[in-house]
This record gives structure tokens, C-alpha cells and sequence, in this order.
């Protein structure tokens, strides 16, 4: 089977945009960039193999970002889907590079290969370190618990900033067991370590058929019983009412979720937002105090921005 592969050069500077545009709305099937700085720090870092930059292939001028798809997917529609974005991108006044668009197809098996490269254990805390099925890795704590992950074609590697923003704000609201809902679970990446962190019950929803499926088949790697898992739109055909709601979503998505939190919240619920560009935090803000919602703790990562947030008469 054939992938489709979009090939963008481009600027680092929008390397997180494109990335989260490709995965929540074009619902690619992965990303992979490379940079030419990464090149250039091997060629300090590693001193005995002196790198000739001009004998490595297509070295970008300063990155390409590529994004793969599935090989029925029309290439034109795609290629003007970034065009749009990345004049967006600009109008923030975000460099764009060389802006050249491409497009070419590999085998699938490829493209599998490529993503486990990239993919390697990420020792995130205290108490969670995230380890992809192929490797071996030894807890650094007796209790630190091993979130055992192969995200499939789903987005949640634990590599991206916006997950681990996420992760931090279920530790940090996690002080005691809680019911816990993850909306757009990709991978299941934080509904997994909301139940490690010691949630009484996890719920996790998607509207990708591929995030549903790798996040049911990294519950059952991980053994874990206290996790349904739901295909739907954030919380439609959703009764329940969560201790803590927690969603890594675009800010266009999550805009959509605010006055949706009401109905699905307890009264001392907090939640959880991440995937926010700082450009668009006025506009979450905003809306969630119109929705009756204050943030009561910020977390930043260059440009993304979590949130801890709790109902105003809290
Ligand atoms: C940025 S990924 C986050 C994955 C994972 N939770 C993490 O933190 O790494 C966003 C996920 O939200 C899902 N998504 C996008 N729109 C959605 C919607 N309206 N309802 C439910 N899930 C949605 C996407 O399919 C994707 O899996």
C-alpha cells in the first residue's frame, strides 16, 4: 500500500502550526520535519565525524516539514489547504521560508519505519515516563509507572509540546482520585496517564477512527480496565459529569468544546486545556469567561499554552 507524502519547505517557525494543522484538521496520518539546524549541531556535537553540509541530499535551507497521508486522498486539495494555512501563518507575522509545496508517494512500509526512527522513550516525570512497544526502558522510580505506547497512525507520541503541557496539568490536578474524561484522545496517550496517575475512572473520546482504534489497543497493552473509550464529536452523546475534563485540541476545537463544559463538569471540576498558540489564548480566554470559566494557572512552552481552569464561583 502507497503513502501520500506532502513536502513542505518552509521555516521552523511554523513548524508546531503545521504540525497540529496536519493532525487535528487534515487528520494526516503522521509528521516528520528536518531541519537543517539539526544537521549543523551534529557537526558540533559529534567532533569525530566531521559532516560535509553540502554532501547531505536536499538538506533544507532551513526546514521541510512532511506530512503523510493516505494514498486515496486528492494531493491538489491538500497542497491548497497549506497554501491557505501558510499565508495565515504569515499574516501572523510567522516566517514562511522558501514556501515551495511538493508532493510524492512511498510504501507504507516506509513510512513506518521512518516513524519509529523518531520515536524514542520520553522520561517525562516523576512519576510517568512514556515508552514506545519496541523499546526497553528501566523505571528511574520504583513507582514510576511506564506508559507503553504505539501510536499507530494516531496523534500522542508524548514528543509534542502540547501533550506534555497536558500531562502536566493531570498531574497537577490529580492530587486525589478523580473521574476523568480525555476529549480527542489520539493515541490515549492522557486518558492512560490519567489512569496511572490514579483517576477512578477514565473516559476518552475521538472523532478519527484511527485514533479509536490505536487508543484501544494501547489500553490493552498497558492493561488498564478503568478506561471506555467512545467515538463522537468532543462530548456529544456524552451523560456523564467529569471531576476533570482534559483536552489537547486546536483552539478553533476547543472554542467549540467551552459551552459544551457546563452540562459535563462537576462543581468542583477542574479542566484541562491545551494546544492553544499564544496568539489565540485571548480568544479561549475570552470565552470562557462569557461561558462562566476562570483560568487559575497558566503553563507555557515556547509558543503553546495550557491551562488549569475552574468554574468563576469556585
Ligand atoms: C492534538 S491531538 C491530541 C492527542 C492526544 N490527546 C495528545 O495529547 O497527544 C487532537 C486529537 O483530537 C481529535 N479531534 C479533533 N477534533 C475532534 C472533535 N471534534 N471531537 C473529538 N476529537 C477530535 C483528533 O482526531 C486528534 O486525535
Amino acid at each position: 500500500m502507497k503513502v501520500l507524502v506532502i513536502k513542505i519547505e518552509t521555516s521552523h517557525e511554523v513548524e508546531d502550526a503545521l504540525n497540529v494543522f496536519s493532525q487535528d484538521i487534515l487528520h494526516c496520518l503522521g509528521t516528520e520535519t528536518r531541519k537543517r539546524s539539526d544537521f549543523e549541531d551534529a557537526n558540533t556535537k559529534h567532533d569525530s565525524t566531521i559532516v560535509d553540509l553540502d554532501e547531505i541530499v536536499d538538506l533544507p535551507q532551513d526546514m521541510e516539514f512532511a506530512a503523510y497521508f493516505a494514498a486515496d486522498q486528492s494531493p491538489v486539495q491538500l497542497i491548497n489547504a497549506y497554501k491557505n494555512k501558510l499565508v495565515e501563518l504569515k499574516g501572523y507575522g510567522l516566517n514562511i521560508g522558501l514556501n515551495k509545496i511538493d508532493y510524492t508517494y512511498i510504501e507504507d512500509s516506509d513510512w513506518n519505519r521512518v516513524w519509529q526512527k523518531f520515536y524514542h522513550v520520553v522520561n517525562f516525570s516523576r512519576h510517568l515516563a512514556i515508552v514506545p512497544e519496541w523499546e526497553n526502558y528501566q523505571a528511574k522510580f520504583s513507582d514510576q509507572h511506564l506508559i507503553k505506547l504505539d501510536p499507530g497512525l494516531a496523534f500522542g507520541t508524548g514528543n509534542h509540546k502540547t501533550t506534555r503541557l497536558a500531562m502536566m496539568g493531570l498531574e497537577q490536578v490529580l492530587v486525589e482520585p478523580k473521574t476523568v474524561i480525555d476529549v480527542g484522545t489520539g493515541s490515549g496517550i492522557l486518558a492512560i496517564a490519567a489512569a496511572y496517575l490514579g483517576a477512578n475512572s477514565v473516559m476518552a473520546t475521538d472523532i478519527s477512527d484511527q485514533a479509536i482504534t490505536a487508543a484501544q489497543e494501547n489500553v490493552a497493552l498497558n492493561k488498564l480496565t478503568n478506561i471506555d473509550i467512545k467515538k463522537t464529536s468532543l462530548l456529544q452523546d456524552v451523560n456523564e459529569k467529569f471531576d476533570v475534563i482534559v483536552a489537547n485540541i486546536l483552539a478553533e476545537i476547543l472554542l467549540e468544546l467551552i459551552p459544551q463544559l457546563d452540562q459535563h463538569l462537576t462543581q468542583a471540576g477542574k479542566v484541562i486545556f491545551s494546544g492553544i498558540d499564544y496568539l489565540q489564548l485571548d480568544k479561549i480566554a475570552h470565552s470562557l469567561d462569557q461561558n462562566g470559566f476562570k483560568i487559575i494557572l497558566t503553563l507555557k512552552q515556547d509558543r503553546w499554552i495550557g491551562l488549569i481552569i475552574t468554574r468563576k464561583d469556585n
